[in-house]
């Protein structure tokens, strides 16, 4: 998981690290700081190491070959160039100036100015839809959350893990069986809610999404139950009679939160999956799913920079439990702090 993203990030570290260089800077001495009278003959040694302070510094300048190769790394590894871009303008950015203290390891120094132009580019105000659900439940209302995505992103799994996440945390779902473009994605999420024993609504193949929505709102409504998680149908985002028919979904469901399923394995796709979908219908926040089958990791940083929308979860395979909360600062320990 992350793995090439993360060697690469790492070996960034490493070069720079070497690029340090020792700086000798002559400091005057404060009355305060002059020994005393007596110790007056001692003077001569003791005079000389307080009046020179050692640091190391970085010389950005010298860097800029090194840092701009590492552009080129971070968009091969699906970092979206533009956020590679930034990223490494900011890393520049916390580098100049920094005056490395003596005994201080510059690596975990340089490893922090890194991991804050990470943090920079992808914390953005999240929130937590299990909790979302638990506080709906207690304030007797209906939190309605409509999910979109493309074909095969994982969309059905996702909403299957989303709602066994809630079960478990004492808030039953109703599933509304919104895709009714494609047959087999009803009896895929019927059999989900089957076996995690939550009501689901369905119509015939072919019927109005939206209606499919409307009345899942309308049992949850009658039968006591604080969460409806709406699917919908995933066709390519470029389809316009699917962004048609979301935005009718919407219009008629008018969910708390649009969220937006993507696959890690699509890399820079992903990113302009999520423009597509935000400019067209609106995304309030992403889930990526394959995470655990992605070996280079630029997707997750790039969807996050980019749309400037919370990542709420990740994917991490295909088990009902293969969902954890996203975290921008477990995020990057995950990517340089010590290996987990
Ligand atoms: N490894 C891994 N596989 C996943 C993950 N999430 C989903 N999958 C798999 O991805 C495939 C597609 O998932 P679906 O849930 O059917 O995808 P979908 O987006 O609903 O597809 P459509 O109904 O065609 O739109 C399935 O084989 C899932 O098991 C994940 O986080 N990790």
């Amino acid at each position: 998981m992350l793995g090439r993203l993360k060697k690469a990030l790492k070996g960034l570290v490493n070069e720079v690290a070497k690029s340090t260089k020792e700086v000798t800077e002559e400091k005057p001495v404060t009355p305060e700081e002059r020994p005393k009278e007596k110790k007056e003959e001692k003077k001569g040694l003791l005079t000389k190491l307080k009046d020179t302070i050692v640091y190391k510094e970085i010389d950005v300048k010298k860097l800029e070959p090194l840092l701009e190769e590492y552009v080129l790394t971070l968009s091969e590894l699906d970092v979206a160039y533009e956020v590679a871009e930034e990223l490494i303008e900011n890393f520049k950015k916390n580098l100049a100036g920094l005056k490395i203290k003596r005994g201080v390891d510059e690596r975990e120094v340089i490893e922090k100015a890194l991991k804050d132009a990470i943090l920079g580019l992808i914390s953005v105000p999240a929130f937590d839809l299990i909790e979302e659900a638990k506080r709906a439940q207690r304030e007797g209302r209906i939190l309605k959350i409509m999910f979109m995505g493309v074909n095969g992103v994982g969309k059905t799994t996702t909403i299957a893990k989303v709602a066994y996440a809630m079960k478990r945390a004492g808030v039953t779902p109703v599933l509304a069986a919104a895709d009714t473009f494609r047959a087999g994605a009803v009896e895929q999420l019927k059999v989900h809610a089957e076996r995690m024993g939550v009501p689901i609504i369905t119509k015939p193949y072919g019927s109005d999404p939206a209606s499919v929505a409307y009345d899942a709102i309308e049992y949850a409504k009658a039968r006591g139950f604080n969460v409806v998680l709406i699917d919908t149908a995933g066709r390519m985002h470029v389809d316009v009679d699917l962004m048609n028919e979301l935005r009718k979904v919407a219009r008629v469901a008018e969910p708390d939160y649009k969220v937006l399923v993507l696959d890690a394995l699509t890399g820079n796709d992903a990113v302009e999956q999520a423009k597509f979908f935000d400019e067209a219908v609106g995304v309030d926040a992403v889930i990526l799913t394959k995470v655990d089958a992605d070996a280079k990791g630029g997707a997750v940083l790039s969807v996050a920079a980019t749309i400037k929308k919370p990542v709420l979860y990740l994917g991490v395979g295909q088990n009902y439990e293969d969902l954890i909360k996203f975290d921008p600062k477990w995020f990057v320990e995950r990517l340089l702090g010590e290996e987990k």
